[in-house]
């Protein structure tokens, strides 16, 4: 294993400082990083982070390794700055058996980027109808502890709470996908002027909020954890604080473009602007940005969902809903919160409370000597223009696209085996 040390890195954007890093951990920082044959990183002006972990991403293997594999949506991820995500179970097969969990764990571990922590189904087949195997999937290799649908929402009440009761047993938790299925039949955007004015069929903020409202009744009754996947609306906000006056133990997520784009981008009808939620208002974002701040909303995740040009590239209708966001999560965040948030409070959004709700020991800590070496280097001042071509993802359907974006990641290490280096990905 290669010892690295790290040459005037700022921790959380603290002083320069040196880091030594050897056989997987942060083995000293300061006068003592210093080791014979170690190989030099110059960190002059970069800022050291614990590595990104995120807790929503789809990796699409199995069953569409066309849009994405573990190892192509690996790739993205330490680019980005992350050391472990959590693979969504919207595949095909859907990752509701010990088996399929098991299968991407270990497709994880053979690309060897970053930790790849599998989410098990809540439903059989996302069916909403009868329970998964949740106690095989804990119980498997794959440790499983975070359990979701996403994709679709758990929209039984019942189910929901045989849900909630099932994983409180082993402290997991289930993160919900909040769209009531009967309110968003044929919908295209957000419901608003800007979806009267272009004729689309609206998904309204309530279908959104009566969910989360009833869960987090639920999850307070049960006392079970939930975790509510991409908020994207004030109102949620709004009852998501209520719920953690209440002492329910809810934590929440929001996506950078819902930090950042709104409905009016539906104007193009170009289909990349199309996700689920779907892009709100300017009020909404700026409800979302102080809700992070605030801590309302715990954490950025990224819902990296990949799609083909076939599924992209097509008439707004037709497209399917989703956009990439791994490699260019913490540029958007910089962007948007750095001057409100501090690196500190991005590498607690980012990677602490993330690897705290996921369950991920090795991943949140701080660099500091004996602490698994999981951190992130970044280039604040770098400015870079986002390529859909140059992105490692297998997909190309980024809606930020020509932008200029504040932020590089120069260096990613995953218990001390650097996975990119000068921004490329070592292996
Ligand atoms: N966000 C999306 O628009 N799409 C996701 C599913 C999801 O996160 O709901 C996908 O799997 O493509
Ligand atoms: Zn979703
Ligand atoms: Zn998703």
């Amino acid at each position: 294993m290669t010892t690295f040390r790290i040459r005037g890195a700022r921790i959380l954007g603290g002083d320069p400082t040196d880091l030594l890093v050897r056989d997987g951990v942060v083995a000293a920082v300061g006068a003592d990083a210093d080791a014979p044959g170690a190989e030099s990183v110059d960190a002059d002006g970069l800022v050291a982070l614990p590595g990104l972990v995120d807790l929503h991403t789809h990796l699409r293997e199995p069953g569409r390794e066309d849009a994405e594999t573990v190892l192509t949506g690996s790739r993205a991820a330490a680019l980005g700055g992350y050391t472990a995500v959590c693979a969504m179970a919207n595949t095909d097969p859907v990752a509701d058996t010990a088996g399929v969990v098991e299968q991407v764990w270990r497709l994880g571990r053979e690309a060897g980027l970053v930790d790849v922590q599998p989410i098990g189904a809540v439903t059989v087949g996302l069916g909403g109808e009868r329970l998964a195997e949740l106690g095989a999937m804990a119980d498997s290799a794959a440790s499983v502890r975070v359990f979701s649908d996403d994709g679709h929402c758990v929209f039984d009440p019942r189910l929901m709470r045989r849900a909630l009761e099932y994983v409180k047993a082993f402290d997991g938790v289930i993160a919900q996908h909040a769209e009531e299925p009967r309110l968003t039949v044929g919908a295209q955007m957000h419901e608003g002027v800007v979806s009267a004015r272009l004729g689309l069929t609206g998904w309204p903020a309530v279908a959104e909020e009566s969910i989360i409202a009833r869960d987090a009744l639920l999850a307070g009754h049960v006392g079970a954890r939930l975790h509510i996947c991409h908020v994207s609306t004030r109102g949620s906000v709004d009852i998501i604080r209520w719920a953690k006056a209440r002492g329910v133990r809810i934590t929440a997520e929001v996506t950078p473009h819902h930090l950042l784009l709104t409905d009016t981008r539906a104007e193009s009808f170009d289909p990349v602007f199309k996700v689920n939620p779907p892009l709100r208002t300017a009020e909404d974002v700026e409800a979302l940005r102080e809700a992070l701040v605030e801590g309302i909303v715990d954490i950025v995740a990224t819902d990296h969902a990949p799609h083909t040009t076939e599924d992209k590239e097509c008439e707004w209708a037709y497209a399917r809903p989703g956009m990439l966001g791994l490699e260019t999560a913490l540029s958007i965040v910089q962007d948007v919160a750095l001057d409100r948030l501090g690196w500190d409070g991005i590498a607690e959004r980012m990677s602490r409370t993330p690897a705290r709700i996921a369950g991920l020991t090795d991943h949140g800590r701080d660099p500091a000597p004996g602490v698994p070496a999981n951190l992130t280097l970044v280039d604040p001042a770098a400015r870079r223009q986002v390529d859909p071509g140059s992105l490692a993802s297998r997909s190309r359907n980024t809606p930020y696209a020509g932008m200029t974006l504040p932020g590089r990641i120069v260096a990613t290490f995953l218990r001390g085996e650097a996975t990119v280096l000068d921004g490329k990905v070592v292996k």
